[in-house]
C-alpha cells in the first residue's frame, strides 16, 4: 500500500523543527553559508534519487511529488519554528524594537538600503522611538545607555568581537579581525612595538613630507574650488602607503586617484547594506567571479608585500616590525604569511578613511563657522611655527585645536554605528538591565555623541568643552571614537598627529571657505555608512593667506 503524502509532510515538518532546535539554535553558523546553501539543493536531489530508485512505482512524478512535499514542509516548519522562537521564546523577547527586525536581519538590511545606507541614522531614529535598549535583530541589541560603552568596549570588558569580523574580509587574517583574544593579544604586541613613542617620533618626518606636498597642491590651487574630501583622502592614503609599503601612492603629487583607492572603496561599498547579514559576504567570495574588487585588493596587497620584502627602508616603517616578527619572533603564529597581507590591507583601510572623514568634518566646521576658524588661527599664531623642530610637540598642547578635533570626532565619529561585540555566556548587566549571554551588542557612537544626557548643548560644536568648560562633558567615558581597551585603535596617536599637523598648517597658511553653491550639507547627508564613512564631496576654496 502506498504511503500517504501526509506522512511525508509530517516527516518534513518534524525534520524542520528538529534541525532548528537541534542545530540552528545553537552556536554560530555564519561561516557555514555555502554548506547550508548547497544542502538546500543537494538534500532534495538526493531524496528525489532515493525515492526514484527504491520507491514503489519508480515513477518521476511520484519521486518529484514526494520530494516537493518533504522539502516544502521542511522549509515551512523550519522557518515557522525560527519565527515562533524569535518572537515568543528568545531571551531578548521583552526588549523593544520594530517587530520586523525581531524576525530577521534581512529586514534590517532592507531598512538600511531604503534609508540611504546610513545605518547610524536609522538606528538613531529607532532609539528615539524605542529608548536606550533597542532590539535591532533577532539576537542583537543597540544600546545608548552611557554605562554600556565602558562595559562593552572598555579595558575590562568581557565582551568579544562579533561574527561580523569573521565575515567582513574573509578569508583574510588581520589584527582587527582576530576574535580570539590570545591570538589578538600576541599580534597586538607587534603592532604596539610599531607604534611605540620612539617609532611615532620617527614617523613625524614621514607625516611632514606629505603635509608639505598637500600644502604645495593647495598653493597651486589657491582660490579655486576643490573637493576637500578627495584631497584629504589622497593625503591620508599616501601616508598609509608609505607606512605599509614604504612608498606612497603619489596621489597628492599626481592629483589623481590610485587604482587601490577605488578597489578599496568599491570593495567596502557592499559592507554597508550587508553588515546586518554579514554571513553573505563569505558566501559571495566563494562564488567564482563575485566580489571581484575585494579579491583584487588582496591580490594587490600580496604583490606589494612581496615587493616590500625585497628591501629595507632607511627609517623603519610599520612593515619593518611585521617582517621582523615573521622572521624572528619566537611565537610561530607570526610565520603565517597571511598576517602580512591582511595587516597590510588593515593599515590602508584603518588609517586612511578614518583620518579623511575626521579632517573633512573639521574643515566643514571651520568653513561653516568663521569665528571658530579665527580663534584657531589666533591660537596657532601665538604658539606654533609651521615646520619648526618642535612643531609636533607644540600642537599636542594646542588646546583649541585639540578641542576642535574632539568635537569633530564626537559629532562625526568615523565608525558612526559603533562596533559589534558579543556578550559573555553569563551575560552583562547594564544600568540594572540584564543583557543575556551570547547576544550581539553595539553602542552607536553617532547617537551617543549627540545625547543631551552626555553633553551639554550636545548638538553644538563647542571646542572649549574639552578644556575650559569641562562641565559641558557630562559623561566622559562615552567619548571613545578610537574605541578603547585591548582592541582599541593602535594608530590613535599617528592619526592625531596627522590631524593636528595638516589642520594647523592649512589654517596658518590659508583662508578657507565654502565654494559658491556649497554649504557642506552634501557631506552630512550624502555620505554613506559602510562601517567607516564613504564620504560625499565637499567643495572648498583654500586661498593663500594675506599677511
Ligand atoms: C581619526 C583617525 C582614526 C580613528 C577615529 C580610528 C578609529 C578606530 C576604531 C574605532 C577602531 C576599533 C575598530 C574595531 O574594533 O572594529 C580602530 C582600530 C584600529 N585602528 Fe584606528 N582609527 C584612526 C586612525 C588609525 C590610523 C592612522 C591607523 C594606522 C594604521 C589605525 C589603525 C588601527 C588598527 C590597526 C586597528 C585595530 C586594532 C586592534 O584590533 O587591536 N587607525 N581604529
Amino acid at each position: 500500500m502506498p504511503i500517504p503524502l501526509k506522512a511525508f509532510a509530517f516527516v518534513g515538518s518534524g525534520l524542520g523543527v528538529a534541525s532548528h532546535l537541534g542545530y540552528f539554535i545553537h552556536g554560530e553558523h555564519h561561516m557555514e553559508g555555502m554548506r547550508i546553501f548547497l544542502a538546500f539543493f543537494l538534500v532534495p536531489a538526493f531524496t528525489f534519487a532515493t525515492i526514484l530508485r527504491y520507491g514503489n512505482s519508480g515513477s518521476y512524478v511520484e519521486a518529484s511529488t514526494i520530494t516537493t512535499v518533504i522539502t516544502a514542509s521542511y522549509t515551512i516548519s523550519l522557518f515557522s519554528s525560527i519565527a515562533t522562537y524569535r518572537i515568543f521564546f528568545h531571551p531578548l523577547r521583552n526588549f523593544p524594537g520594530p517587530t520586523k527586525l525581531k524576525f530577521s536581519k534581512f529586514n534590517h538590511s532592507s531598512l538600511v538600503v531604503t534609508e540611504g545606507t546610513k545605518n547610524f541614522q536609522t538606528v538613531d531614529r529607532l532609539h528615539k522611538e524605542y529608548g536606550e535598549f533597542v532590539r535591532v535583530g533577532p539576537n542583537e541589541l543597540s544600546i545608548t545607555a552611557p554605562e554600556a560603552v565602558n562595559q562593552i568596549l572598555g579595558a575590562g570588558t568581557k565582551c568579544r568581537k562579533a561574527e561580523w569580523y569573521d565575515c567582513v574580509a574573509y578569508p583574510e587574517k588581520a589584527l582587527n579581525l582576530e576574535r580570539n583574544r590570545i591570538i589578538h593579544g600576541a599580534r597586538r604586541k607587534i603592532w604596539d612595538r610599531a607604534f611605540s613613542a620612539k617609532s611615532l617620533r620617527d614617523y613625524e618626518g614621514r607625516v611632514k613630507i606629505y603635509t608639505d606636498q598637500l600644502m604645495s597642491q593647495l598653493n597651486a590651487n589657491s582660490g579655486k574650488a576643490i573637493d576637500a574630501c578627495q584631497w584629504f583622502n589622497f593625503y591620508a592614503f599616501d601616508i598609509m602607503g608609505e607606512m605599509a609599503f614604504g612608498q606612497s601612492f603619489e596621489m597628492i603629487k599626481s592629483g589623481t586617484e590610485h587604482k587601490l583607492l577605488s578597489l578599496m572603496h568599491n570593495g567596502m561599498a557592499s559592507i554597508g547594506p550587508l553588515t546586518p547579514i554579514a554571513w553573505i559576504l563569505p558566501l559571495l567570495k566563494q562564488i567564482p567571479g563575485a566580489a571581484k574588487e575585494s579579491k583584487e585588493f588582496v591580490k594587490y596587497n600580496t604583490e606589494q608585500v612581496a615587493r616590500r620584502k625585497q628591501y629595507t627602508p632607511e627609517a623603519p616603517d610599520l612593515f619593518s616590525f611585521f617582517i621582523d616578527a615573521e622572521k624572528n619572533d619566537p611565537n610561530p603564529m607570526h610565520k603565517d604569511p597571511n598576517w602580512l597581507i591582511g595587516d597590510c590591507g588593515l593599515v590602508i583601510v584603518a588609517g586612511s578613511d578614518t583620518t579623511t572623514a575626521t579632517l573633512s568634518h573639521i574643515f566643514y566646521h571651520l568653513a561653516k563657522s568663521p569665528h571658530i576658524f579665527s580663534k584657531l588661527r589666533e591660537e596657532l599664531d601665538s604658539s606654533y611655527q609651521a615646520g619648526s623642530y618642535t612643531e609636533f610637540k607644540d600642537l599636542q598642547e594646542a588646546r583649541y585645536l585639540n578641542g576642535i578635533i574632539n568635537e569633530a570626532l564626537r559629532l562625526h565619529p568615523p565608525t558612526p554605528s559603533g562596533l559589534l561585540r558579543v556578550t559573555p555566556p553569563e551575560g552583562i548587566t547594564i544600568k540594572e538591565t540584564i543583557v543575556p549571554g551570547n547576544v550581539t551588542v553595539s553602542t552607536p557612537f553617532w547617537s551617543i555623541g549627540r545625547l543631551e544626557s552626555c553633553y551639554e548643548k550636545a548638538s553644538e560644536f563647542v571646542p572649549e568643552r574639552w578644556y575650559e568648560k569641562p562641565e559641558m562633558v557630562i559623561e566622559k567615558n562615552v567619548f571613545v571614537p578610537f574605541s578603547a581597551g585591548p582592541m582599541g585603535c593602535v594608530g590613535k596617536q599617528l592619526g592625531l598627529m596627522e590631524l593636528r599637523n595638516v589642520t594647523a598648517r592649512i589654517v596658518s597658511q590659508f583662508d578657507v571657505k565654502f565654494a559658491p553653491g556649497e554649504d557642506g550639507t552634501g557631506l552630512l547627508e550624502k555620505s554613506r555608512d559602510v562601517f567607516t564613512l564613504a564620504l560625499a564631496s565637499m567643495m572648498l576654496m583654500f586661498t593663500r593667506r594675506e599677511r
